[in-house]
């Protein structure tokens, strides 16, 4: 009896000092790099804030604290490596080998499988080179025609939703139109998701991407076994079941379709378009000299579903955000939309040849993703040993890729916090300085889709409405954002006292978002 309690009693101490020994080499390998202090057992969570935005806050001091250099933090016995260093996003983005990633990624597993995103090793190879051509130019234009289709359908929308100059959240409804376009250039569907709002679909793959941010903070939510007792969990199997069933279902009918032969006619309301999507590609392509398995089909168009709305919808909402708050820049976009489409064609569709000639709204959207970088962080973990700019850094460790600080660096971007597109023209940053769609091999597959449409929606939005801020002197006076991240703490905590309501709370889960919206006016121009 005694020997059983004392052994109930000693087991969770044997279990610690099992994890200290396993973590000793380690600890001793990682305590080289620069980092806040660590307690035994929960090393820095403990200091970590409690909400997104302060751990995200607390990220932004670390860096700041420690040279504007790479720092490494302990979740309990979790090694974390926060990488803010040139020469390591080179090191790390050139390498053929360190390709697995974080575990934070595993999260949207259940539902995205191990597509393109989530997939490491030879099936991520394979697939990589099988996807490529599905982003070729020619197919580009295909979708391009979607993103106009939409577009024009979202200007209507939004005179509804902004009628009389109300303030309204502009997140949230970009987001029913970022769906649309990854719907019907992924599948060939249209969901409608801005006149179908509360729809139980489109529900779904809110609550989705909101059930992904709440796990990726809660330390017992995130692991998978503890998840099955929380109180959301009947919820979000019923949500993960949604937007199985849709994919399974819509992929079910086109490969049928593509047997029959009928795919490319116009054919009823759900395969109306004659244009190749997505899907399409998918079924002709082959791995290891097969077709692709229903699995794998579904893990594709569900990985390109998540990665290709969640990412627009954040780029094109602070985009109209910087476009509100910063009126002189608004001016130079909408002059130059005057030159591009002459001052009679502004309410006309802008060919795709007629968007890459918007050459200011290109630097604009980079300036705003230097700011607002969409995937402000990139994960990795390292299955063996690395030695990376000389230092060694330990199997078993995560590598956040600070791709937000970058474009904090006052080394690189001088004055970080004046929003200065033309600095893009002035001075190119270094290949590994500026990368929101990060780079080699594993970079982002969709770079000119999401560039594509981010421009086709700012562009058209600009020349139907001015934008305006939720209140007129929110407007910047001096081109400076209000945004204090990446300022000396002391001077953040100051200038965090006199944020304003309408002002966005920045938080990472997956991608940037404003935890209180984005709110701003429009008023139509004709
Ligand atoms: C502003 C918009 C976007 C940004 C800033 C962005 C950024 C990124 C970044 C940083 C990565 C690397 C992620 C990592 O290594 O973990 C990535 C990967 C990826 N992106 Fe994007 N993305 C955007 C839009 C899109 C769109 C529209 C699509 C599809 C239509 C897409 C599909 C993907 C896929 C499939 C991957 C995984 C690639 C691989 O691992 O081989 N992205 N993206």
């Amino acid at each position: 009896m005694w020997f059983a309690l004392y052994l109930v009693l000693a087991l969770p101490l044997l279990w610690l000092a099992y994890l200290e020994l396993k973590s000793l080499r380690r600890r001793r390998v990682l305590n080289k790099f620069k980092g806040p202090k660590v307690l035994p057992v929960v090393g820095n969570a403990h200091q970590l804030g409690r909400t997104p935005p302060e751990i995200l806050g607390q990220m932004f001091e670390w860096w700041y604290q420690h040279d504007k250099d790479n720092f490494r933090y302990w979740i309990g016995y979790y090694p974390n490596l926060m990488v803010t260093r040139t020469k390591y996003f080179e090191f790390i983005l050139s390498s053929q080998t360190l390709i697995s990633k974080a575990e934070v990624y595993s999260l949207m597993q259940p539902w995205l499988g191990l597509g393109l995103l989530t997939s490491t090793g030879s099936k991520w190879h394979k697939h990589r080179k099988m996807i490529t051509p599905s982003f070729h130019f020619n197919v580009l234009q295909d979708f391009h025609e979607v993103m106009n289709e939409k577009s024009t359908k979202f200007i209507k929308h939004l005179k509804n939703v902004s009628g009389g100059g109300s303030i309204f959240d502009f997140q949230e409804q970009a987001h029913f139109l970022t769906l649309d376009i990854i719907c019907e250039t992924a599948m060939g569907v249209s969901i409608n998701a801005m006149e179908n709002q509360d729809s139980e679909l489109v529900q779904a793959f809110k609550d989705m991407c909101y059930n992904i941010k709440v796990r990726t903070f809660s330390s017992w939510k995130r692991n998978p076994t503890l998840y099955q007792f929380a109180s959301d969990y009947p919820a979000y199997c019923k949500t993960l079941k949604t937007l199985q069933d849709f994919t399974h279902d819509v992929i079910e009918k086109r490969l049928n379709a593509h047997k029959e032969g009928t795919v490319l006619a116009s054919h009823g309301d759900e395969f109306s378009r004659k244009k190749m999507v997505f899907l399409d590609t998918l079924l002709s392509a082959t791995v290891d000299g097969r077709p692709l398995t229903s699995q794998e089909l579904y893990e594709e168009v569900s990985t390109f579903i998540f990665a290709g709305h969640d990412t627009t919808t954040s780029a094109i909402s602070f985009a109209l955000y910087l476009v509100s708050r910063h009126q002189d820049e608004q001016r130079k976009l909408f002059e130059e939309q005057r030159e591009v489409m002459g001052d009679s064609g502004l309410d006309r569709e802008a060919t795709f040849q007629e968007i890459s000639e918007m050459k200011y709204l290109d630097l604009f959207i980079k300036e705003a993703q230097r700011v607002y970088p969409s995937v402000p962080f990139v994960g990795r973990y390292t299955e063996k040993d690395y030695v990376i700019d000389g230092d060694l850094v330990p199997k078993g460790t995560t590598l956040h890729m600070g791709i937000f600080m970058l474009g904090y660096d006052d080394r690189v971007f001088k004055e970080p916090h004046k929003f200065r597109p033309q600095r893009f023209e002035e001075e190119k940053p270094g290949p590994f300085e500026y990368v929101p769609f990060s780079a080699g091999p594993r970079n982002c597959i969709g770079q000119k889709f999401a560039l594509l449409e981010i421009k086709t929606v700012v562009s058209k939005i600009i020349r139907h409405f001015e934008v305006l801020p939720a209140l007129d002197e929110l407007a910047s006076k001096d081109g400076y954002i209000r945004t204090t991240l990446g300022l000396p703490p002391t001077e953040k905590r100051k200038r965090d006292l006199q944020q304003h309501k309408y002002d966005p709370i920045l938080l990472v889960a997956m991608s940037l978002k404003s935890e209180n919206g984005i709110y701003l006016r429009l008023k139509e121009r004709f």
